[in-house]
């Protein structure tokens, strides 16, 4: 067996290894055309086709394009028509999904705000990914490209079956909190349990699979006008946060299969049907830099002080959805990883801020070293800009009397935050609609007291 390096291989899928490269890759020998992009008949008897994520004209290091050399060109549909989601849910068990770009649903709402576990279809229902995604909060506007964001949580038991998703407003951050997902794009097939990541960049194509009866919940940060990518490292030097060579892209894989097809598309924050008689993922070869990727958060080299004090999170920055202002983020997307606490004479646990940014958190598996117990997988929290947060009371008495021998913290545990320089405004859905804000959250802090003595004295 010749081991290529570069290709790495998972069950029975294959990955080509890197951020940002320029990939190649061909399903049958020989189907990418030799020298050129198009030629007069391209191998096999494909159609060639670009996919655009950047303007043509964008400087060489933002440039992003793929050519597909697929057996049909995207364009053999009817259509698009309005398309209105299947009812799911109700009101006490499982909430209505509401899908939406629209940021003055509810009047603005500054508390702190925390979900308990999002609420998961039951049997009688069949919810999709598609079906089952939900707008919790947002800002920005998806049409003017300037930058903005909409955070989507999505839970379901069905795979989409001969349905495909086009996104054309952003780019989508997918994060599995529970189930593996089999996500199925035109580039080629990815299998994203929790703990990985995935991003489909705007406008490919792709279909959630899910194993058979499993119920699945997770994140999805959708980007407007920017795309992700791996933060600067600065004085960090080369190598460290998430490397390069662990981002994974799909291998090309394609069907030839002829059967009534459903293109689901999301255009300026509305959804639009088409049909087509075949399959769209019947991409037998492509090359280019404008592909989907996924990322083992397990992979991230963690960074963090080593003497006294509290890094800022920004060390944890697995992906960052830059704005025009430098180091400033549409969105960064920012783990809180197991890793080792060592720091002398400090408050190791996040410190009590009021951010300029706006914090949206998740679970994925663990408890989250600031409210141990409190925040649950599944569930999330937003601290919006300027609103104070921090430990509960319970933490900040054990961490300010805790012996600060070294110890391994988060073990077990993988929670995350979307953290964007956007003053998120949460949906209906968000606020209301999913049921699952717990009222009491401000309550967590209500315990702790002044310790102020002024007759305290250095010693
Ligand atoms: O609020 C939070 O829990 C997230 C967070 C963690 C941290 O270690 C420092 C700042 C911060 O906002
Ligand atoms: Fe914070």
């Amino acid at each position: 067996m010749v081991h290529c390096a570069g290709v790495v291989t998972e069950g029975d899928l294959q990955y080509l290894s890197g951020f940002n490269n320029e990939f190649a890759s061909e399903a049958l020998p020989d189907a990418l055309p030799e020298g050129q992009n198009t030629p007069q008949v391209c191998p096999y008897g494909l159609y060639a086709e670009q996919l655009s994520g950047s303007a043509f004209t964008e400087p060489r290091h933002e440039n992003k394009r793929t050519w597909f050399y697929r057996i049909r060109p995207s364009v053999k549909h009817t259509p698009f028509t309005k398309y209105t989601r299947p009812e799911v849910g109700h009101p006490g068990t499982y909430p209505v999904p509401v899908l939406t770009t629209r940021w003055d649903d509810v009047d603005p709402n500054p508390n702190q705000i925390r979900w308990l576990p999002f609420k998961m279809p039951e049997d009688s229902e069949d919810v999709d990914f598609i079906t089952g995604l939900s707008t919790v909060a947002g800002a920005g506007d998806c049409k003017a490209r300037m930058g903005g964001m909409a955070i989507h949580v999505y839970t379901a038991n069905r795979s989409m079956v001969d349905t495909a998703f086009n996104n054309s407003d952003g780019d989508m951050l997918i994060v599995p909190q529970q189930g593996a997902l089999t996500v199925r794009t035109e580039v080629g097939v990815m299998r994203v349990p929790p703990n990985e990541i995935c991003v489909v960049p705007r406008g490919v194509r792709f279909a959630v699979e899910i194993d058979d009866e499993k119920l699945v919940r997770g994140y999805v940060c959708e980007v407007f006008g920017v795309h992700y990518k791996i933060p600067d490292l600065g004085p960090i030097g080369a190598n460290g946060l998430a490397n390069p060579r662990d981002f994974l892209t799909p291998v090309a894989a394609y069907e030839d299969r002829e059967c009534e097809f459903t293109i689901i598309n999301k255009f300026q924050g509305a959804m639009f049907q088409a049909k087509m008689q075949h399959s769209p993922f019947d991409v037998v070869a492509w090359h280019g830099n404008y592909v989907p990727f996924k990322y083992d958060l397990d992979k991230f080299m963690v960074i963090n002080a080593t003497l006294f004090d509290h890094a800022d999170p920004s060390i944890f920055t697995v992906l960052t959805a830059p704005s025009g202002i430098p180091g400033v983020a549409v969105c960064d997307f920012v783990i809180f990883p197991p890793r080792w606490a060592v720091q002398e004479h400090t408050f190791r646990p996040p410190y009590y801020h009021r951010n300029c940014m706006s914090e949206f958190m998740g679970l994925i598996k663990g408890e989250y070293e600031a409210k141990k117990g409190a925040f649950l997988p599944g569930g999330g929290s937003l601290h919006s800009i300027m609103t104070p947060h921090g430990p509960d009371a319970k933490t900040y008495d054990i961490a300010s009397t805790e012996a600060l021998d070294p110890v391994k913290v988060a073990e077990g545990t993988q929670a995350f935050m979307f953290e964007s320089s956007f003053s998120l405004a949460l949906t209906r859905w968000g606020e209301e609609t999913c049921e699952t804000v717990d009222s009491d959250y401000f309550q967590c802090w209500q315990g702790l007291e002044s310790n102020f003595d002024p007759s305290w004295k250095k010693t």
